[in-house]
């Protein structure tokens, strides 16, 4: 098992990484749940994967289960299913030092953390990804949100958890899309600031993909320490750092608002979409050479993601995805900030990019030929 700290001023906590965790989920979260009652928050595939598991040996430790199984997707992370979740734990009478579970994929682990930062001011959670995405990304760092008709995460907040336990056997279970999607957000850390990270991937990416038990483990440690560290130097994304994270997004979430976060597009692939866009966006700046970005493009539609906006047969103009990204939380005084690449490894945040310059270069994506 690795164990990664997340090291958060006052409130450090650890990610333990291994292969199966959730069967042993009760001794792992011995001395963090207080109470013969745990609340679970699940959907409705995880429930059917691995809710035995989990009831199990919770039980075998001398807990009940209450659980809470909502409906599997994106849709999930919304006013009524916050507000009813949060009700179901006043329900329950969850106190604020009691732990609440999240298991299951990033749409859990938004709507749990940001019920439990807003359950009596504040209770503590537990992270149990269950999906490559949440256990490289999600279930790390704190940010807990749902979406609004106007955007992605528009309503959230900074929520710590006290534990994250990713058990690497339920990848198992996983769909190939939803593992292809996870990656889009593994070849990011490798594309921040890590070009032998990208390197690895290149040569990695697909047999870990394909279900290498040893890749697996060190894409997804080596990924939540590339988290941990950020997240360590800028809890709260006010210094730049952070914002790193947000690589692909800006583009990403533009193209999830207009596939109206349905599963058209899943928020991972719109991110590996959003990646490529970056790279190509840096290289027409000529921040980044054109042979470099192509290597991102080549990469992302090898291991079988999309890497053309042109493939999402989207009827909308550039102005139109650029009218979704005014609503980025990275808007400043009326400007967008991006994150740009100066190559592979080398992403940076660029404060001078114009907007009426991105919509004609999406214009050019939107009709570029697919291959
Ligand atoms: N808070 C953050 O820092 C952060 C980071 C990245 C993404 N996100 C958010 O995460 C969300 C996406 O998360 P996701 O990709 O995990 O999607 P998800 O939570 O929708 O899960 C994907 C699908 O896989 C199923 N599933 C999950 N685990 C399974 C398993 N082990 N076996 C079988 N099926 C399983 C789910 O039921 C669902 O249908 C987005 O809302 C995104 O905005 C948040
Ligand atoms: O943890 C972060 O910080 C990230 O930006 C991680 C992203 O992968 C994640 O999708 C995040 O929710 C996007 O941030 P947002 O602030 O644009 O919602
Ligand atoms: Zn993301």
């Amino acid at each position: 098992m690795a164990v990664i700290r997340v090291d958060i001023a006052q409130r450090p906590y650890e990610v333990r990484v291994g292969q199966g965790l959730l069967a042993e989920i009760g001794a792992e979260c011995r001395g963090f749940l207080r109470k013969r009652a745990v609340p679970v928050i699940t959907d409705a595939n995880v429930h059917a994967a691995w809710g035995d598991i989990v009831e199990a040996s919770l039980r075998a430790h001398g807990h009940e289960v209450h659980w809470r199984i909502l409906p599997a997707g994106e849709q999930t992370k919304c006013w009524d299913e916050l507000a009813a979740t949060v009700n179901w734990l006043l329900s329950l009478e969850v106190e604020r030092r009691d732990h609440v579970i999240a298991l299951g994929g990033g749409v859990i682990g938004d709507l749990t953390g940001f019920c439990a930062a807003v359950l009596k001011r504040g209770c503590k959670f537990i992270q149990i990804p269950t999906t490559l995405l949440a256990q490289v990304d999600s279930s790390v760092g704190g940010k807990t949100a749902i979406n609004t008709p106007a955007g992605k995460n528009l309503v959230g907040a900074f929520h710590q958890p006290s534990l994250v336990l990713a058990d690497l056997a339920v990848l198992d279970t996983l769909p190939e899309r939803e593992r292809l999607a996870g990656y889009a957000e593994v070849v990011k850390y490798g594309l921040i600031d890590d070009a032998d990270f990208f390197a690895w991937c290149e040569a990695n990416g697909p047999a870990m993909l394909a279900g290498d038990g040893a890749l697996r483990e060190y894409a997804v440690a080596h990924s939540v320490a590339a988290k941990a560290r950020i997240v360590a130097e800028d809890e709260f994304e006010t210094t730049g750092k952070r914002a790193l994270l947000n690589l692909g997004h800006t583009f990403g979430h533009a193209l999830e608002a207009e596939t109206g976060f349905s599963s058209q597009l899943l928020h991972g692939e719109g991110v590996a979409l959003g990646m490529v866009l970056a790279a190509r966006y840096s290289a027409r700046l000529g921040h980044m050479s054109t042979a470099s970005a192509e290597r991102v493009a080549r990469h992302i539609a090898e291991v079988g993601l999309r890497a053309e906006i042109a493939e999402l047969g989207l009827t909308c103009d550039g102005a139109a995805l650029v009218r979704h990204m005014l609503h980025d939380k990275k808007m400043d005084a009326g400007t967008l900030p991006f994150l740009l690449m100066q190559g592979i490894g080398k992403t940076y945040l660029d404060k001078q990019v114009d907007l009426s310059d991105v919509a004609p270069f999406l214009d050019s994506e939107l009709a570029r030929p697919i291959k």
